[in-house]
């Protein structure tokens, strides 16, 4: 049995300890947030912090790129995202995480998806009955993309929403801007959007004001609500999910890829259909380099410089290519793919 209900049906008696700070990092998608709780999470003070990684796709990709947590200390949570599909699975991850034995959690980071709304995680975290007693709210961190925030925020509503919840914004890739000043026009709609936020740039001191504000989370102000307490979780939903025309899949190839081939067929794809693509992420295994995975991004048109990751996360050596879209033409994609990557493949000697 699982889902939310039967979680309930499971409820224990309440739990009178200290409460342990949930805090949430949202941001639409790659804006920079696996980046930065991976940076984070390499501080030895911030061991016991344990994070929920939520993703759109079937297939994740960050789980694997959050090298610098403990395998044990990362719950994925894929499929769906937070605020619709798997909010009885987020309950009960926090519930497993609190249950387990072994060192205590000090506090928890949920990683929402790039395309979470996260007004209904927050009613979850603060609302639900077998949650509230053990979890408190910590901060609501929302990293906003210097360079793509502002078309996002008009183009996306899940981007607007993720602003409204936030306590801090966290601007994102201002290394990629070689004049400060041209981030005035995005700050001013920031401010006006979300004026009770506090706006921190993420330069080289970025892992450190973060760290500060994980570590002190401030007073836990709110009583835990005694057992009789209740709180209906959400309204029934109304309308069609927010979601409903976003596609996500993943491509998968068996065999390495030629690095050449590969990279003309990508930039075919973003010539092509670029303006349908939201999100891009990859994990390659190339004819040239079969042992070291080559990590790719792209948010929309923009490509980040690829990667080499020193080896593969698992033993599943596997290209996986994930696409969030909005009306890309799947079956165009894998066949210009398989046959670029054939007709590129090295011979193999006779
Ligand atoms: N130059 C630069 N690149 C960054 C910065 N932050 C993130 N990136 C790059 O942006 C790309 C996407 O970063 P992610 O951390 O995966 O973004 P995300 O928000 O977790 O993405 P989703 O989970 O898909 O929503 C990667 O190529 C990062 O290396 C930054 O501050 N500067």
């Amino acid at each position: 049995m699982s889902g939310h209900f039967s979680a309930l049906l499971r409820a224990e008696a309440p739990h009178h300890g200290p409460r342990v700070p949930v805090s949430v990092l949202t941001g639409f998608l790659g804006s920079g947030k696996t980046t930065w709780l991976n940076r984070l999470l390499a501080s030895p003070d911030l061991s016991g912090t344990a994070v929920i990684v939520n993703e759109f796709g079937e297939t994740g990709l960050d789980h694997d790129l959050l090298t610098a947590a403990a395998p044990d200390d990362v719950v994925l949570l894929p499929n769906g995202c937070l605020c619709c599909a798997v909010r009885g699975d987020l309950v009960q991850a926090l519930g497993a995480l609190m249950d387990r034995p072994g060192q205590a959690i000090q506090r928890v980071v949920i990683e929402t998806s790039g395309l979470a709304e996260p007004g209904p995680i927050l009613r979850t975290l603060l609302l639900d009955p077998l949650l509230s007693p053990r979890y408190r709210l910590g901060t609501v961190f929302c990293t906003v993309d210097a360079v793509l925030g502002q078309s996002s925020l008009a183009q996306h509503p899940e981007a607007l929403a993720q602003l409204a919840a936030a306590d801090e914004v966290l601007l994102t890739k201002l290394d990629l801007i070689a004049d400060p000043a041209q981030t005035a026009p995005l700050r001013d709609c920031l401010a006006q959007l979300n004026p009770s936020a506090t706006v921190r740039a993420l330069g080289p001191d970025g892992v450190d004001l973060l760290r500060q504000r994980l570590l002190a989370p401030g007073p836990d102000l709110a009583p835990a609500p005694g057992p009789a307490f209740y709180h209906p979780l959400a309204a029934p939903p109304t309308g069609p999910s927010h979601l409903a025309d976003v596609q996500s899949f993943v491509l998968w190839r068996d065999e390495p890829l030629d690095l050449d081939g590969f990279a003309q067929w990508l930039d075919l794809v973003v010539a092509a259909q670029g303006e349908k693509l939201l999100r891009f992420k990859g994990l390659v295994q190339t004819v040239q380099t079969p042992e070291q995975p080559l990590v790719v991004h792209a948010m929309q048109h923009l490509f980040h410089p690829p990667a080499y990751l020193p080896a593969w996360p698992t033993a599943d050596h596997r290209t996986r290519l994930v696409f969030i879209a909005r009306g890309l033409d799947r079956e165009a994609l894998e066949s210009t793919l398989d046959v670029m990557a054939r007709r590129r493949r090295p011979r193999r000697p006779t």
